[in-house]
């Protein structure tokens, strides 16, 4: 037996960087909080404290910030893969990055019935995520990118059910055919790389619409959530995956996690009141928790698209 050194990363995680566009009287902001990990000949490091491959993780932070000036920060898809790929291309002992990034939207403050150029009130929405794992150098090199959402709060009064579900001696759930649906969606999606042209890195996505699929993606999985008339959670994320492939021929995977929060039915008996649907108790905890993968049968292999932070906790 001998001990070894195992899989390893570093970076410089939660970069909280706040991207402002001035350059007309109407400003942009773009409000992020950026995560990086290197992987490569990081050996000596661990195991002799030779320091002479690690690029530092304060540089990582660095460059992190001058790339929201020198290369943008407008869609964090692009962004990722330009910061990824950089590490990667640009510093000899890196193999291989991750960069992790969820993004706060703001919304214009609204003065005298007008959307205000400079005054922004925080949206209380969902947050926007992507994952960008880039591997190898030239033209070796392999890139994923996983575009996703956090933190939807969606609920519908009714068109949900439940009923049929297998029963033993500790089941006491009834039956229900018209119930609240509710839950905080997590959705992430594996973008296909595309390979026509040769094009590797971030050269590989040159042109492509990340806003309009985020909108897209997001919309239409509300859309099935409100229209679908729900026999269980289970079939209402499957077809909410199941219609962003039909929509959207960019995405090869949709992976799907949300808590069934539950809302049940308040006993007002006990003051000779009927509760007809009206009156709920939110329940926080425990919760169910369904989880989804939905997927083309010939999507690319996902290789490690799906890794986040590499397995680290
Ligand atoms: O949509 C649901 N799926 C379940 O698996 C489940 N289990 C449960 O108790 N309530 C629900 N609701």
């Amino acid at each position: 037996m001998s001990i070894v050194l195992g899989p390893h990363q570093y970076g410089k995680a939660e970069n909280r960087i706040v991207r402002v566009y001035r350059d007309s009287p109407r400003h942009e902001i773009h409000d992020v909080n950026v995560s990086t990990a290197l992987r490569g000949a990081f050996d000596p490091a661990h195991l002799v404290g030779d320091q002479g491959a690690v690029l530092p993780t304060d540089t990582q932070k660095q460059t992190a910030y001058s790339y929201a000036k020198e290369k943008g920060l407008t869609s964090i898809e692009k962004y990722g893969l330009e910061l990824g790929t950089h590490f990667v291309d640009d510093v000899e002992p890196v193999s291989g990055a991750r960069i992790e990034i969820e993004e706060y939207a703001w919304e214009r403050a609204v003065v005298d019935g007008a959307e205000h150029d400079f005054a922004f009130v925080r949206k209380g929405q969902e947050v926007r995520t992507a994952a960008i794992t880039v591997e190898g150098k030239g033209d070796e090199q392999k890139t994923w990118v996983v575009g996703g959402l956090k933190d939807l709060v969606i609920l519908k009064t009714t068109g949900s059910e439940f009923h049929g579900f297998l029963k033993d001696e500790y089941t006491v759930l009834q039956p229900t055919s018209d119930r609240i649906m509710a839950t905080s969606l997590v959705a992430k999606w594996r973008f296909i790389t595309p390979t026509e042209g040769g094009a590797t890195g971030a050269a590989a996505w040159e042109g492509f619409d990340w806003e309009g699929t985020y909108a897209g993606i997001k919309q239409t999985m509300i859309e099935v959530f409100a229209t679908l008339h729900s026999l269980a959670l289970q079939q209402t994320l499957y077809e909410m995956g199941k219609a962003v492939l039909e929509r959207f021929p960019a995405i090869g995977e949709v992976r799907l996690s949300a808590p069934n929060k539950h809302h049940f039915l308040y006993d007002l008996s006990p003051f000779g009141v009927a509760n007809d649907n009206e009156v709920f108790n939110a329940d926080d905890r425990p919760y169910g928790l369904i989880q989804a993968s939905v997927l083309r049968s010939d999507a690319p292999d996902a290789g490690p698209a799906w890794d986040i932070a590499g397995g680290f906790a």
